[in-house]
């Protein structure tokens, strides 16, 4: 089952094309992993697939509430607890799982402390973990493992190929090897975008389109 096709996408962000000529799909089981230089087009591009801001050009299919995206933000209500924050994020999905979702990601002994009150690092773990209470397909991760140390590396990348496994699916920025056989990468340096070619009128933000 195909659960993402990208065909010839074309992303701006600030009104100036990033990247273009992007075509790739991902079924079931599949994983791929962009790389580019600093400023190519990662994020921008993981946004215009997840559905926060339009593409320029392009097609993007994908089934219907198929997305949980990841962005480098974690995205967490900080005065609830990690059990708080997670049933809260399972509610909003219709998801579930959050006794698997935190030992996956070694979240148990902090269970009852307020997301204010964790480190950088186990935010980003209570982060990741909120995709595994979303039940969602497609998972879209923008640098997931910043933060991280080597055993929370490890932690994420065995969460990823359950995901895998189980029928899922994972698009992700991200300069790390996580030691996944079935991951393949994309390198965008080559759809980077002609210069100079305005997209929008000067000061227009795609973010707020
Ligand atoms: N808020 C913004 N307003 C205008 N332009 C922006 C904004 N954010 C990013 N850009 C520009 O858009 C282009 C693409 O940025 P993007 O963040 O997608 O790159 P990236 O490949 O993810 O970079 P990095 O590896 O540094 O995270 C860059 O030229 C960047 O300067």
């Amino acid at each position: 089952m195909s659960l993402l096709t990208v065909q010839d996408l074309a992303v701006a962000r600030g009104g100036m094309r990033a990247v273009e000529g992007v075509t790739f799909s991902l079924a079931a089981g599949q994983a791929l992993i962009l790389r580019g230089p600093n400023g190519i087009g990662k994020t921008t591009l993981l946004r215009t697939i997840a559905g926060l801001q339009p593409p320029v050009q392009g097609r993007i299919a994908m089934p219907d509430d198929a997305v949980a995206y990841a962005a480098h933000a974690d995205g967490l209500k900080t005065a609830l607890t990690v059990t708080e924050n997670l049933r809260f994020w399972a509610e909003i999905f219709g998801g579930g799982g959050l006794d698997a979702a935190m030992s996956a990601m070694d979240l148990r002994g902090l269970a009852d402390r307020p997301a204010a009150a964790l480190s950088a690092g186990q935010k980003r773990r209570l982060g990741l973990a909120r995709l595994l209470v979303t039940g969602r397909k497609l998972w879209i991760l923008d640098e997931p493992t910043v933060s991280l140390d080597t055993a929370s590396v490890a932690r994420f990348a065995t969460a990823v190929r359950d995901h895998l496994a189980a029928g899922g699916a994972a698009l992700m920025a991200t300069h790390i090897d996580l030691g996944l056989d079935e991951v393949e990468v994309l390198d965008l340096t080559p759809r980077r975008a002609k210069p100079g070619v305005p997209t929008r009128p000067a000061g227009f933000n795609e973010a707020f389109a």
